[in-house]
Parts: structure tokens; C-alpha cells; sequence
């Protein structure tokens, strides 16, 4: 396992008040020797919402894991709200940091996935008051209130009895959107959240997903395939192909004046359907 020397990285903004709520730097992710992510320099500000487009394999799922703390970058540091995610600084240098680490700062980042995983045997309230009862300490009734407002904010206020198995998939996944930021986390991440979705049930999730970046100043990371959900919902659009980030900009520009020929050539073949 590779242990990077502090000077390779950049220690700016450490107590700015304009600090990045995310900072990739130099970031690369090889699997067997295929090199996935190649040196990622993402920066995301606070409130700002970042979409993530581009062709499959590119690595867009690869570069959301790495922030979700389930897949180890193979180089580089990423840091959330100014502290190191995957390292620690022992003597003035970066050493791999231990799931203690990881586990307190998986705290701070809400993530929703394609598959929902609630848990089945739990009503939906508790879906959602689980973790802030027993990772954030919170009490039973200030978890309850917390998670009345965000069920009511997706919409479900009426299921808090209801069990998954009685829900649709598109309210499962607005109940996994009500679970992750009920812990009111730094970053949320989004990975393709309506991938798994039948098509019908696909534009209540994006709209709930819209309300929420409209209304909150929580910084978001948007992993999609949905262009016009990306250019509705984003701050700014990355577009990354084979492993980097080839062009970046508001979707205006991204998507109405692309500039470089693998993102024209991405954009006809998304509009062509080819
Ligand atoms: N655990 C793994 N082991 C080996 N290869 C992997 C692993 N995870 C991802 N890959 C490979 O990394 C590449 C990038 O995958 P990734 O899922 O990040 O791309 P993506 O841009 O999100 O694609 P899609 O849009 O299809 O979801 C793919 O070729 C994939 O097969």
C-alpha cells in the first residue's frame, strides 16, 4: 500500500471560510492493473451541487465510492470540510488512516446508492431514526422529530408505519434520500439513484432530489445518466472519460457549448441514442 509525503499536496484553505466541503487531489484508482481514475482534481464548495457525467466505465461510480469511504484510492488524498478521509498525518506525514477514522467521518457524508437497502424488518420512521439514535447519540424523540420533517420533505409523511415491502421503489428511494440526510451531512452523494428504478417511477425521485438542492445548502455530488436532471439540478457539470476529467463547467456551457470533441461526441450520442 502506497504512503504519500505530505509535500506531494497542497495544504491551502485549511481554515478558510471559503474551504472546499470536498478536495480531491491527484486522485488514481487502479483495479488489477487497469488504472480507473487517473490523478482526479475535483474540488466541491460549500452548498455547491456537482453533477458527474460521462461514458459507462468511465469511473464515475469508481470516484463516488472513494468518497463514500468504500473504495480505497490507489493515490491521492481526499479530504471532507478539511479533513483527510482515507489518511492521517502522523509526524508530518500521511499514513493510512484506520477504520476507526473511517468510521467517524462516514458520519458526516450522506449517500444514496441505486438499491435502497432498508432494512425490511424496520417501519419506515425507524428506517430512518436508526442511525441518528444510534450513531449520532441523538435521543428517541429529537430522532423522531428529525425525521418527521424529512420524510415530509420527500413527500412521506403519511408512511411513517408502512414497511418497505409496501412502499414503491421510487418511495423506497425517497426514503433512503430522508435516511441519509436526516444525519444533516456535509456532502450528499447521489450515485445514479434512479438507475433501478421502473421509468415511471423515475421523475418523482428526481423532483424530490430537485426540491431538496433548490432549498438546502447541503453540497451535493450527483452521479447521473439523466442530462437533463444534471443540467436542471447542477451548479456545475464534470464530465469525465477514461478515467479523468476532460471538461467542467456550469451546464450551460457543458451542455450548450461543449468544448472538447469527447463531449460533443458523448452529447450526440445521448441525444441520437446511439
Ligand atoms: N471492484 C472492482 N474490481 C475490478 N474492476 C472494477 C471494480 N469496480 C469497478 N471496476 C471497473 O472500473 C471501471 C469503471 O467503473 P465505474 O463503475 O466507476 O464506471 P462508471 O463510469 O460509473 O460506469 P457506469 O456509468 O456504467 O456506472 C469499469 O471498467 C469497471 O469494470
Amino acid at each position: 500500500m502506497s504512503v504519500q509525503l505530505e509535500t506531494e499536496f497542497s495544504d491551502q484553505n485549511q481554515n478558510g471560510v471559503n474551504r472546499p466541503i470536498v478536495r480531491f487531489q491527484k486522485v488514481s484508482k487502479s483495479f488489477d492493473d487497469q488504472e480507473i481514475l487517473r490523478e482526479i482534481d475535483l474540488e466541491i464548495a460549500p452548498g455547491e451541487k456537482v453533477a458527474v457525467i460521462g461514458p459507462s466505465g468511465s469511473g464515475k461510480t469508481t470516484l463516488a465510492r472513494i468518497l463514500m469511504t468504500l473504495e480505497e484510492p490507489t493515490s491521492g488524498i481526499v479530504e471532507v470540510d478539511g479533513e483527510l478521509l482515507w489518511h492521517k498525518k502522523v509526524k508530518g506525514k500521511l499514513v493510512w488512516a484506520d477504520e476507526k477514522h473511517l468510521h467517524r467521518i462516514r458520519g458526516s457524508i450522506g449517500m444514496v446508492f441505486q438499491h435502497f437497502n432498508l432494512f425490511p424488518h424496520m417501519n419506515i420512521l425507524r428506517n430512518v431514526t436508526e442511525a441518528p439514535i444510534h450513531v449520532l447519540g441523538l435521543s428517541r424523540d429529537e430522532a423522531v422529530e428529525r425525521a418527521i420533517t424529512m420524510l415530509e420533505k420527500v413527500g412521506l409523511a403519511d408512511k411513517l408505519n408502512a414497511y418497505p415491502s409496501q412502499l414503491s421503489g421510487g418511495q423506497k428511494q425517497r426514503v433512503a434520500i430522508a435516511r441519509a440526510l436526516v444525519m444533516r451531512p456535509k456532502i450528499m452523494i447521489f450515485d445514479e439513484p434512479t438507475s433501478a428504478l421502473d421509468p415511471e417511477l423515475v421523475g418523482e425521485v428526481l423532483a424530490v432530489i430537485k426540491e431538496i438542492a433548490a432549498a438546502g445548502d447541503t453540497a451535493m455530488l450527483l452521479i447521473t445518466h439523466e442530462m437533463d436532471f444534471a443540467r436542471d439540478v447542477a451548479d456545475r457539470v464534470v464530465f469525465t472519460d477514461g478515467g479523468r476529467i476532460v471538461e467542467q463547467g456550469p451546464p450551460k456551457e457543458i451542455f450548450g457549448a461543449p468544448d472538447s470533441p469527447r463531449l460533443k461526441s458523448f452529447l450526440t450520442r445521448f441525444r441520437t441514442g446511439r
